[in-house]
């Protein structure tokens, strides 16, 4: 598929770096130093993480230091490097600084006080590494993972994109039955945290897309493979990638309050999440049209009627009546459940990745276009009173 990326223009360039100047305070990814200390803190660690985290911290160390993959692949009977090979490769064109922040926040959450992501403690908050703004926690055989950053509507942080990951793998197999993602406060959430788009590293705004678009691909794709029943449990209005995430889930809980609104022609974006083949499917291109090519906004009923919501409730009841609901379902045997996922996604799955990869294609060059940049200006020079 033809797309183009267009050029930022002078003033636009300036105004966006005069608006970054106001947001350059917050964090730029980890330093060398909390690189060097996570390299420390594995040598520490006081159980073997497994094969599998060993790889990971293999590839991504290797990606930190000396970027992408590019020796010869090993010979089929050399088992270990092959291994080895195969993970550093599959992390593809991801930034060194991506691969560094990524090792930190892996390591991180290995060194935590459960010394595991996978093994959250029944009715403990467990904090994923790195911040509060996600929460997991872990009771009634319902792994929770909770968006938590109310002032902001819930707004996703890159931080926020890894924790998620994190927390999904360790939920994929955790001993938790099913999975809820649903947010604290007024807010679902708003989206992705327009403020991701400030943080200029030295490969300027280009390497900013193209490190989003691979984080973003990573962060759908476990939403993709995700093995046990997952289900949303929307408290209030949800905007952007929520929203689109929602047609890979299999159960959708939304209260009268919850609204749906994908304003990505608004944003100079195009669909994420495998929206723009799971909406049509879901709810008929027509529809699908209006909520991803004009931004119109659903009410819960009307999502509902349209398939994207399973059921709706009324605020006053809606926390009692899902919960009650979820522990219920949590109790059903798991093993079932997981099998009739599969049954139900697995011949999906491939034609699921490959849109993936099409849409963050397609928005790596939306990123750097005018008419994105445009409408990222406006929102943070209103948010700054510019
Ligand atoms: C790397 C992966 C990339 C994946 C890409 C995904 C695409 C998308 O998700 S597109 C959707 C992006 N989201 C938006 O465009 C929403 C922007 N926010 C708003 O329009 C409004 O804030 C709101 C309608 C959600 C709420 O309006 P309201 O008037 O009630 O409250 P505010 O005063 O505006 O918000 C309170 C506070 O929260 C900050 N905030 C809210 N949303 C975001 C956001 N998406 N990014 C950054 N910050 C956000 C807002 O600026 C306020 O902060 P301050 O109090 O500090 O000003």
């Amino acid at each position: 598929m033809a797309f183009v990326t267009g050029r930022l223009g002078r003033p636009l360039r300036s105004s966006l770096l005069q608006v970054v100047q106001l947001h350059l305070s917050r964090t730029m990814g980890a330093s060398q130093e909390d690189f060097e200390n996570a390299m420390n803190q594995v040598k520490l660690l006081k159980k073997d993480p497994g094969n599998e985290v060993k790889l990971k911290l293999y590839a991504l160390y290797k990606q930190a230091t000396e970027g992408p993959c590019s020796i010869p692949k090993p010979g089929v009977f050399d088992f270990v490097n092959k291994a080895k090979w195969d993970a550093w490769n599959a992390l593809g064109s991801l930034p060194k600084e991506t691969a560094r922040q990524n090792y930190v926040d892996l390591v991180s959450s290995l060194s935590s006080p459960s010394e595991s992501s996978s093994h959250v403690e029944p009715g403990t908050d467990q904090k994923t590494p790195g911040s509060e703004d996600v929460v997991v926690t872990s009771e009634d055989g319902i792994t929770k993972i909770m968006f938590n950053r109310p002032a902001q509507k819930n707004a996703i942080t890159t931080q926020m994109y890894r924790e998620i990951i994190l927390a999904l793998e360790a939920a994929s197999k955790d001993n938790s039955t099913i999975t809820v993602i649903t947010g604290n406060g007024d807010y679902y959430s708003s989206g992705n945290d327009l403020t991701n788009f400030t943080k200029i590293p030295p490969g300027g705004i280009e390497e900013v897309a193209k490190s989003g678009a691979v984080l973003l691909r990573e962060f759908v794709d476990c939403f993709i493979d995700f093995p046990k029943p997952l289900i949303a449990v929307v408290n209030g209005p949800a905007v952007g990638i929520p929203v689109t995430l929602l047609g890979l889930f299999d159960a959708v809980y939304a209260s009268d309050r919850a609204t749906f609104h994908t304003p990505f022609s608004h944003l100079g974006q195009t669909a994420e999440g495998c929206s723009s083949y799971t909406f049509p499917k879901i709810m008929g291109p027509a529809k699908a049209t209006e909520m991803l090519i004009f931004g119109k906004k659903l009410t819960a009923r009307e999502a509902c009627a349209q398939g994207l919501v399973t059921e709706v409730f009324p605020e006053s009841t809606f926390q009692k009546e899902v919960w009650a609901r979820l522990k219920a379902y949590a109790k059903l045997p798991p093993n079932a459940m997981k099998i009739s996922k599969e049954l139900i996604r697995s011949n999906e799955k491939e034609k699921l990745h490959a849109i993936n990869a099409e849409e963050c294609t397609i928005l790596q060059g939306r990123w750097l276009s005018d008419e994105c940049m445009n409408a990222i200006v406006n929102f943070l020079s209103r948010k700054a009173k510019l």
